[in-house]
This record gives structure tokens, sequence and C-alpha cells, in this order.
């Protein structure tokens, strides 16, 4: 039985077909890129994974158990910006995370609960590099701080799964290497299963096992919203060569231009 069975997954918003057919099995431990034209459903397809949206036909299989469309303890997402709260220090952030967890009516805890909990908070925050920041608020941290804040928030409620989408967008070339050290790290000591979005396909190569390419690959131009994203290749990483690359990379700007020129059209 594998971890996770994603078996005939459609979903669609009223007409519009976002998600067609998806089929895949993924095992405990795979790190699972995935690429993908603009607006093509890869977030959708988190949403899914997480809870927070439900298939409209098919289903996803967790352990062997349906997955019920609520976001369990078992999941953790980092986006591309996280609202972290502002009047919160990092220590706080990441404790409020517990609170809400353990204290879901009060988010609150008291005496040796709150010790433990701030002790742990603490770990958590060294171990994504940032026990030199305890105190500080979010506007006193660079881009790739807040971006090892969230991860230490999500990481806090020891997900087995991490959803990231495209958590380094926005972060410098340089900044971006220690982040790819740093997920790398964690994904291996704590034995996680990762979903990483990312709009770069060397990014999507580099890191993890396995990668995958949403792409709507059919496109009607009377009726564009009735096909939608197929996941159309599944690689292995580090046997890849190229000119693969280079074949998935025009097809995703393949896909971008016929959408450009639908919109154009309209
Ligand atoms: N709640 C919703 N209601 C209606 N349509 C939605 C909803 N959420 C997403 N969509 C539509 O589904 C499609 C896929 O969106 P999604 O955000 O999953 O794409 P994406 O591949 O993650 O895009 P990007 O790379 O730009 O972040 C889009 O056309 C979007 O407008």
């Amino acid at each position: 039985m594998s971890y996770i069975k994603i078996d005939k997954l459609w979903k669609r918003y009223g007409d519009t077909v976002v998600l067609e057919n998806l089929n895949k099995t993924v095992e405990r431990g795979e790190f699972i890129t995935i690429v993908g034209a603009s607006g093509c459903g890869k977030t959708t397809f988190l949403k899914l994974l997480l809870g927070t949206e439900s298939p409209s036909q098919g289903m996803i299989e967790l352990d062997g158990k349906p997955l019920v469309a609520e976001p369990g303890e078992d999941r953790g997402i980092v986006f591309q910006r996280y609202s972290v709260f502002p009047h919160m220090t990092a220590l706080e952030n990441v404790m409020l995370s517990m609170e809400f967890e353990r204290s879901p009516l009060m988010a609150r805890l008291f005496g040796g609960a709150r010790r433990q909990a701030r002790k742990k908070a603490e770990e958590m925050l060294e171990a994504v590099g940032l026990s030199h920041a305890l105190q500080k608020y979010p506007h006193e941290l660079s881009g790739g701080m807040q971006q090892r804040l969230a991860i230490a928030q999500s990481l806090i409620k020891q997900p087995r799964i991490l959803l990231l989408d495209e958590p380094f967008g926005a972060l410098d070339p340089g900044i971006r290497k220690d982040m790819h050290e740093l997920v790398i790290k964690l994904w291996r000591e704590l034995n996680l299963t990762v979903f990483m979005i990312t709009h770069d396909i060397q990014e999507g190569f580099y890191l993890g096992t396995r990668l995958w390419v949403f792409d709507k690959d059919r496109i009607d131009p009377h009726e564009p919203e009735a096909y939608g994203a197929r996941i159309t290749y599944d690689l292995p990483v580090g046997e890849t060569d190229e000119a693969l690359l280079k074949t998935i990379d025009d097809n995703l700007n393949q896909t971008e231009q016929k959408k450009e020129t639908l919109h154009h059209g309209q």
C-alpha cells in the first residue's frame, strides 16, 4: 500500500476544469517538486492535499484512508509570503501555533505546559537558524529569515507531510541556496514527505527525488475552460538530461503563449 494515493482526482470550479484525472502514488519520504504554467492548478493541488479544498471527483488516500477535507496536524504548509503576526516576536509566533493546537479555544498555555512549549519553540527556531532572532519582530527580519520563521511555525506541529508553495520565490539567489540546504536538512532529519511548487525548473531538479510537471496541454479555443491540467511528466530527479529539461521548459512556455493568445483574442 502506498503512503499517498491520488486516485482519478478532478477539481472543477463551476464549469472550469482545473485538474483533470490525476493518478499517482507517493511513498513516505519522497520529495516531489512541482513545476507548471501559471494558473494551471498547482496551488489547488496542494490545497487538496492540505484538505482546505475537496475533490470534485476521485480522492486522495493517506495511509490507506481517504483524506478528510480539513487541515490535519499531519500536514503543514508554507506559502511564498507567510502572514505572521506583526505584533509578536519570532518566538511568540511559533509558540502561538502550538498554543492554538493544544488549547484551541483560548490559544494560551500556562505554567509547565507553557515552559515546555517555549523550549520546543526555541529548539525549532534554532533548527531553522533563527536562534539569534527569538525576540525580533517580523519587520526586523529579512525575507529569508521570515521564510525560516514560516517553516518553523509549520514544523512545530510535527507534520509528516510538508507542503511548500513557492516558498523561496521572493528571495535572492544567494539566500535561496541557504534555504535549499535548510529544507534538505529538515526533510532528512524529520523524515518528511515534501511537495514543493517552484517556478524554477532548475530548483525543481536540484531539490527532491521526483519532479512533476503540471500542464494544461489540451486547449480548445472555443471552450478554454473545458480541459484541466494533468501531470504530463513524472521524472526521477538526477537521471534527466538537459535536452529533456529544455523540452519541458519550451512546452510550458508554449502553454503560457497559447493562454496569452486566447486571452488577447477574447
Ligand atoms: N476558489 C476558487 N474559485 C474559483 N476559481 C479558483 C479558485 N481557486 C483557484 N481558482 C482558479 O483555478 C485555477 C488554478 O489556480 P491555482 O492557484 O491553483 O494555479 P497555480 O498553478 O498555483 O498558479 P500560480 O503558478 O500562478 O500560482 C486558476 O484559473 C484560478 O483562477
